[in-house]
């Protein structure tokens, strides 16, 4: 799968005229304007997404939560067959000797987990999963295949939690292979899709550039393979690509805690101000695909809101920069901004490919509006061009 999200791409849902879940300004279309985070979560069962290219331990990851005492009912969902994900594809749930549609088989675990494999994700294919067990579970774990990119993944589950679904998209975790992961950014290594992932027009993007570029944590494993050296070169070049993400190092894919750094991140709820500021701290080169750039600015004033989605939807849908006097193409595969507004409110924004979603607070009383901060993830992402392309487009 390339990153191209033309039309005529696979998930169709997430077109952006139809399916955007742009909810800034004044829209009158839109009745609750003030979404606190607490409202998503409440009754909702959340789902973390575990990718992670060929054999950098997801499945031991997913053992290891299971075998551990976490209070937690947590329902495992290998997708272990399928790489196409089709949305509008039927449910269709098969044990591993069986083509035929049949009951899930769900493995019981000790600790009051369960466990089971799909051929398909999707909303409805895991709603269908979770109804046919009759039973509640406080978290939803999904394993994708190595080969899967998450950037086409994650809207689904994030698009229809507007939509009266049972589950939320908390948040997606990619490990990534200590040994092995700067020889996959380079060169593709083991990729069976290289050749599609080689854009003529610029350096190589690979699965392992989609996983970690869209990634909220990105867990470093088999730590036991490399020197410190090696580890934190690891490190530097994920940091350059992703530089929002929380990066965890682990032996055995053994996370320190579950909380926060698995479970319950809250990565497409909350826009808080520790998640920018370190990906702020400077903008590097170090991988040629994908960059972080952050554009600070000042706090806007009632009537450049307007103006602010416009650029938005300008260099989400349209892919292009108004006003600016360079522009090469490029493309955004995650977007979080924190933007203060003089009256008092401030609007905080989470895009995934060209689709958003802009939601408003208050900004606690008395606080000053400080500076508006938009991180962008992407490819041939110039920070000067879009930067010029925003204050012009705000009239700064
Ligand atoms: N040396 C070492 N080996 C590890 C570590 N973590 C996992 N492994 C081994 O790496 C292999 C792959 O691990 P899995 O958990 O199956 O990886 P996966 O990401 O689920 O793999 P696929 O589903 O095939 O994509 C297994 O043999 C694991 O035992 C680690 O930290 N160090
Ligand atoms: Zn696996």
């Amino acid at each position: 799968m390339d990153v191209d999200t033309s039309d005529d791409e696979a998930p169709s849902l997430v077109q952006p005229e139809v399916n955007a879940k742009s909810t800034a300004g004044h829209d009158e279309e839109v009745p609750d304007l003030v979404a606190s985070s607490g409202d998503t979560a409440s009754s909702k069962v959340p789902i973390t997404i575990v990718t992670g290219y060929l054999g950098a331990g997801k499945t031991t990851l997913l053992n290891y939560i299971l075998t551990e005492q976490h209070g937690k009912k947590i329902a495992v969902i290998l997708n272990e067959f399928g790489d196409s994900i089709d949305i509008e594809k039927q449910l269709t749930v098969s044990d591993s000797n069986s083509t035929e549609a049949s009951p899930v088989p769900f493995v019981p675990l000790a600790n009051g987990c369960i466990c089971c494999s799909v051929k398909d994700v999707g909303v409805a294919a895991i709603e269908n999963l979770m109804e046919q067990r009759g039973e509640l579970f406080d978290y939803i774990l999904l394993e994708t295949t190595g080969l899967a990119d998450p950037g086409n993944i994650a809207p689904m589950f994030w698009l229809d939690d507007g939509l009266g679904s049972t589950i939320y998209l908390d948040g997606i975790v990619t490990l990534v292979d200590a040994k092995h992961l700067l020889k996959s950014l380079d060169e593709g290594y083991g990729d069976e899709n290289k050749a599609d992932k080689h854009d003529h027009q610029g350096p190589l993007l690979t699965t392992a550039h989609l996983q970690i570029s869209h990634a909220d944590v990105i867990t470093v494993n088999k730590t036991d393979l490399v020197s410190e050296a090696e580890l934190q070169n690891v490190v530097d070049r994920i940091r350059s690509i992703n530089g929002l993400a929380r990066i965890e190092t682990t032996t055995k894919s053994k996370v320190r805690q579950l909380e926060g750094i698995i479970l319950d991140l809250h990565a497409y709820d909350e826009v808080s101000d520790v998640d920018l500021k370190f990906a702020s701290k400077g903008h590097s080169h170090l991988d040629p695909s994908i960059t972080t750039t952050t554009l600070s600015f000042p706090a806007l004033s009632a009537a450049q809101v307007e103006k602010f989605d416009l650029f938005l939807r300008t260099i989400l849908w349209e892919e292009t920069l108004a006003h600016a006097t360079s522009s090469q193409p490029f493309e955004i595969h995650r977007l979080k901004a924190r933007i203060p507004v003089i009256d008092g409110r401030m609007l905080l924004v989470q895009g995934v490919r060209n689709i958003y979603e802009t939601n408003e607070v208050r900004a606690p009383v008395g606080e000053e509006a400080g500076q508006a901060k938009l991180v962008l993830i992407g490819k041939a992402v110039d920070q000067l061009a879009m930067k010029e392309s925003l204050l012009k487009t705000l009239g700064m």
